[in-house]
């Protein structure tokens, strides 16, 4: 299996004259793959150009070793992949199992595989007792597992999820680590998250952006290694993570 699950060179991004993710090369290996930044770095926008949900500005990405040049290559690649943005809509009447079936029909799964796939999906998040249950009536955490089960619809083969753990109890966010744990088994895994004990907890690197601009990529044992007793946090990841954003705005 080759190494590198996606590949950005030179990727510029951006909404109107204002670039936000700039000239990025980037490799994510297999595995999970953390995003972290501020507010504002551009970790939404990267997710949702490696989704292909929108078109780069120039450079190019790669998924799945296809590089993504015009439409047709990202209609093949969107079947081997999932995408779980932000705010993700669902019709709050359908249960469970309607939603899960109404995204399998959406990403065009063959009807007689549909039964199959959505069951496969819903017991991976562990949602068999909901599946009669109406979306509305979920609570953060399930609708976050909803959410999660149609990006893993099928066997996709790379999942980008935006902010997963964003409201999350820590119970749940312990359980959540374990559901990315078993995807991770099955595709690679790029999350962005602000808690950057998720991703010592789940990742097996990461990025860190900051003005569209990657100021760390390595392993959290190596982010770890940066902390210094001047750096602020509460952890070493924490200190490391700080001291990185600061080595940037340095320009050491
Ligand atoms: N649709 C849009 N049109 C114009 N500007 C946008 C749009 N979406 C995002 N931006 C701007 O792009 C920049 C990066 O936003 P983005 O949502 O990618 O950052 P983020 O790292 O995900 O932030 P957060 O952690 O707050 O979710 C911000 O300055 C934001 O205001």
């Amino acid at each position: 299996m080759p190494t590198t699950a996606v590949r950005t060179i030179n990727l510029t991004q951006g909404y109107g004259e204002t670039p936000i993710i700039k000239n990025l090369t980037l490799d994510i290996p297999h595995g999970v793959f953390g995003l972290l930044g501020p507010n504002g770095a551009g970790k939404t926008t990267l997710l949702r150009t490696l989704a292909t949900a929108i078109a780069p500005r120039s450079g190019e990405i790669v998924l799945l070793d296809r590089t993504v040049e015009n439409d047709r290559d990202a209609r093949e690649v969107r079947r081997h992949l999932g995408y779980l943005p932000q705010e993700f809509g669902y019709h709050p009447n359908f249960t469970v199992h309607e939603f899960i079936s109404y995204c399998a029909w959406l990403r065009r799964i063959p009807s007689a595989l549909t039964r199959e796939v959505v069951t496969e999906a819903i017991m991976a998040v562990d949602l068999g007792a909901q599946a009669k249950t109406k979306m509305k009536n979920l609570s953060g955490g399930m609708l976050r597992r909803a959410g999660i089960a149609q990006a893993i619809l099928g066997g996709t083969r790379l999942v980008l999820l935006d902010e997963p753990t964003v409201g999350l109890d820590p119970e749940q966010r312990l359980a959540f680590r374990d559901l990315i744990r078993r995807v991770s088994g099955q595709a690679t895994v790029v999350l962005s998250t602000h808690l950057v004990e998720d991703v010592a907890a789940v990742c097996d690197n990461l990025l860190i952006i900051a003005d569209g601009e990657p100021v760390f990529t390595g392993s959290p044992r190596e982010l770890r290694d940066l902390s210094s007793e001047r750096a602020r946090g509460d952890t070493e990841l924490e200190r490391g993570y700080t001291a990185a954003l600061y080595r940037n705005k340095a320009g050491i």
